[in-house]
């Protein structure tokens, strides 16, 4: 589900993350996320708390596009296996687990700078659906209706070229 105000994912959010995730073959989700100096922790490496940001978003990308069901991060786990350098690329490739109730189950490998790089970061998280009104209840009704208008505007995209 793209939210365009989103900090993961959203085009116009200056000084977002603008990571773009896809379904791909095998039922998994493909996001790319480009480390820039606006990321940076460490001199010229990566934050790994932007990391752990871009492993929620294309870990919470799998849940929207596999399941298409509203659900929040509830645990998020990362393992830094390799420093993360200003200028590479990361390659995610994110996978569904299991699902059991409520609670879904996600993992992700992410590579460097190329499909079959070595893995530089590996997060498994806990989604837990909720319903609509999590979002209005919590957050702002504009927000909500914003959303919703722009997903009126995807549904009518998609009758017109499917
Ligand atoms: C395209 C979209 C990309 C989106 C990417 C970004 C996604 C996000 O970052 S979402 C924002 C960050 N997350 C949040 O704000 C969530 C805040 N937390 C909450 O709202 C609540 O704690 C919530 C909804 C997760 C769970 O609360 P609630 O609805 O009362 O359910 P609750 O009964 O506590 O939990 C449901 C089940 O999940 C389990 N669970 C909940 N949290 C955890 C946790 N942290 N660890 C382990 N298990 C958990 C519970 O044990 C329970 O299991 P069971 O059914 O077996 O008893």
């Amino acid at each position: 589900m793209h939210y365009n105000e989103c900090f993961g994912c959203g085009d116009d959010v200056e000084g977002g993350l603008h990571i773009q995730s896809a379904v791909a073959e095998g039922m998994v989700v493909v996001s790319q996320f480009e480390v820039t100096d606006a990321h940076q922790g460490a001199p010229g490496l990566a934050h790994g708390g932007l990391l752990a940001c871009a492993f929620d978003e294309a870990l919470g990308s799998t849940v929207g596009n596999l399941l298409r069901r509203p659900a929040v991060t509830g645990r998020l786990e990362t393992d830094f296996r390799r420093p993360v350098p200003v200028g590479s690329t990361l390659h995610i490739v994110a996978r569904l687990d299991g699902v059991a109730g409520r609670k879904i189950y996600v993992s992700a490998d992410g590579r460097l700078d190329a499909e079959d790089g070595p893995i530089a970061v590996q997060a498994r998280a806990l989604f837990v659906t909720v319903g609509f009104e999590h979002f209005t209840s919590h957050g702002h009704t504009d927000a909500m209706q914003k959303f919703r208008q722009a997903r009126t505007r995807e549904r009518e995209d998609w009758d017109i070229n499917p």
